[in-house]
């Protein structure tokens, strides 16, 4: 597990404590880094500048900050859907080759095949690379167990909640088993209850699988309950105004998101979101 610089944590016990870098240094080489990233799209809009961040291997990262900070068009730059104006987004394990920028994607829709049952949506990626179908038919199988889904393999989309075609989209993007999990608010469409069960299933799977997690979201709540490490973003431009250190131990669930701790955390990151947004 990563160690990060801090400030206070320990003096405080639950406590927020930011990096005192502003750079999001993580121990050791990141598994991604990011160093004075700006983009600039065509109509002139700078969506996000000179942001300095490091992810390290098995983290788990929210991006947290109003409508228009920057935070879908820094996760698209992360996963290669677009590049930086300037500044450089480096893969240090990876190599020249991106190929070894070993990436799943989910989306906030679902975007589903419709023709195609759970079990053909999440061998695509598979069947993509030439697995053949008979080990894709296992691997698929199985991470739709692992996502809860066991069962529904023959269900098509139309027959799915929204919360169960949400857990096909997180099948599909881990069944090639990345080292990275990048989430652009795949549950803010969700009912609370759903969203609940959805980020608890998230976290159990990403410690048992120990991908590196990175989930953009607005939502205070779900960055403090879920993350290791809260980005907070700020918009125009979009930058980064603080990197917080969230010291609450693992496994977190439904006595944390119900205890006084978990509501003081949240006080906090509200407030650091707070400042953000008026800067
Ligand atoms: N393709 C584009 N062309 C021009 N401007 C864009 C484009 N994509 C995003 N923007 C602008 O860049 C800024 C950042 O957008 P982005 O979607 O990254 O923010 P966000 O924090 O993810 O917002 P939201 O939470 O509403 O999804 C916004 O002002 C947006 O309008």
């Amino acid at each position: 597990m990563t160690a990060f610089h801090t400030t206070d944590h320990q003096a405080f016990g639950h406590s927020l404590s930011e990096q005192t870098s502003g750079g999001g240094q993580a121990s050791g080489a990141p598994l991604v880094s990011i160093r004075r990233v700006s983009k600039q799209f065509a109509n002139g809009t700078i969506a996000v500048r000179d942001v300095d961040l490091d992810l390290g291997a098995g983290e788990f990262v929210s991006l947290l900050g109003p409508s228009g900070c920057g935070k879908s068009t820094l996760l698209r730059m992360i996963a290669g859907l677009g590049s930086p104006s300037t500044g450089t987004i480096d893969w240090p394990g990876a190599g020249e080759d991106k190929a070894g920028r070993d990436l799943g994607f989910v989306f906030q829709d679902p975007t589903l095949m419709p023709w195609a049952n759970a079990l053909s949506n999440v061998m695509l990626p598979l069947v993509l690379k030439h697995v053949p179908k008979r080990e894709a038919e296992e691997r698929a199988a199985q991470m739709l167990a692992l996502v809860g889904l066991k069962g529904f393999e023959k269900s098509y989309p139309r027959e799915l909640s929204g919360g169960m075609k949400m857990r096909v989209s997180i099948a599909r993007a881990l069944v090639m088993r990345p080292k990275i999990l990048l989430m652009d608010e795949p549950f803010a469409a969700l009912d609370e209850i759903t969203r609940h069960r959805l980020n608890d299933d998230l976290l159990n799977l990403w410690w048992r699988e120990r991908f590196t997690a990175v989930f953009v979201t607005h939502s205070v709540f779900e960055s403090v309950y879920l993350s290791q490490r809260i980005v907070v973003m700020a918009a125009r431009p979009g930058r980064v105004m603080a990197d917080l250190d969230v010291s609450a131990p693992y496994p977190r669930d439904e006595l944390f998101r119900t205890s006084a701790e978990y509501a003081h955390l949240c006080r906090l990151a509200s407030g650091k979101l707070k400042e953000a947004i008026g800067a």
